[in-house]
């Protein structure tokens, strides 16, 4: 198999900070509608990994290509563009507008200059709007200030403020931190739907939501990997006991 058959492939990835190596000559596939958690101790270089794909981060040697197009060369507004979406961990929605309005901002046409709550609102846009808050929880709420959402239902919306923009590839860092059990469960259930038609990257520490998400899992240590298989094979894996797991 070729590497432009997967969705992404990393080969012989690495990132020195000051001769210490974060990332430490990584080769990671991710196939079409794949999704793949990614786990290890702090530390281990999860999150640098997702800053060098998005572009935050710009790699010292080796390779990204997301549907064959090399990203460690492109700038990050070119990656967003290419087909990659990216969460971080705290929300960055906008707490004065409505949720409609932080979904329509959102949608692609509308990005550049904050035009969106000027253009014509067209029925395909509002048709969008509406799929996305349904699928995160947020019909009933579309005219709710974001401000006053709880911290669960911000993170929803700004995964969907990402779906919004179709993205092939979309990357969660650490989504279900801070969430409740039920808001824990319908989370598991929205990426189990949302990596029907993309590939998903998520970091997780909570090892009850990756059992309901995991297609494969990544173990990271010290920024190679130790383990990688399905959530059954890296949880009987010694190693990833001692190192992870266990503690
Ligand atoms: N810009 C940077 N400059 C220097 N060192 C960095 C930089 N970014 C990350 N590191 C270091 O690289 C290592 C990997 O960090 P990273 O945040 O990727 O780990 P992680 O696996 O995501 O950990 P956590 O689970 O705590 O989020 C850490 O030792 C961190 O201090």
């Amino acid at each position: 198999m070729s590497n432009t058959d997967f969705v992404l492939a990393i080969e012989d990835l690495t990132v020195s900070f000051d001769g210490f190596k974060a990332v430490d000559g990584l080769n990671l596939y991710v196939d079409k509608n794949e999704l793949r958690v990614v786990i290890g101790p702090n530390g281990a270089g999860k999150t640098t990994v997702l800053d060098m794909i998005c572009g935050k981060t710009k790699a010292t040697s080796g390779s990204i290509k997301f549907k064959g197009m090399e990203l460690t060369k492109m700038a990050e507004h070119q990656i967003v563009r290419a087909g990659v979406g990216r969460k971080f961990q705290t929300p960055s929605i906008y707490e004065n507008l409505s949720v409609f309005e932080n979904l329509e901002i959102s949608f692609p046409r509308g990005r550049t200059v904050f035009g969106a709550l000027m253009f014509k609102r067209t029925a395909d846009v509002d048709q969008r709007i509406h799929e996305v808050a349904d699928m995160i929880y947020l019909s009933d709420l579309l005219d709710k200030e974001a401000g006053l959402l709880s911290h669960g239902q911000k993170q929803w919306l700004e995964i969907g403020m990402l779906l919004i923009q179709d993205p092939e590839l979309l990357m969660l860092d650490e989504p279900v931190a801070g969430m409740s059990v039920r808001e824990r469960e319908q989370t598991a259930d929205l990426l189990n739907r949302i990596c029907q038609d993309r590939s998903v990257i998520v970091i997780e520490h909570d090892m009850e939501f990756v059992k309901r998400i995991a297609h494969k899992v990544t173990v990271l240590h010290q920024g190679k990997i130790l383990s990688q298989g399905t959530m059954e094979q890296v949880q009987s894996d010694e190693r990833v006991i001692e190192v992870y797991l266990g503690h």
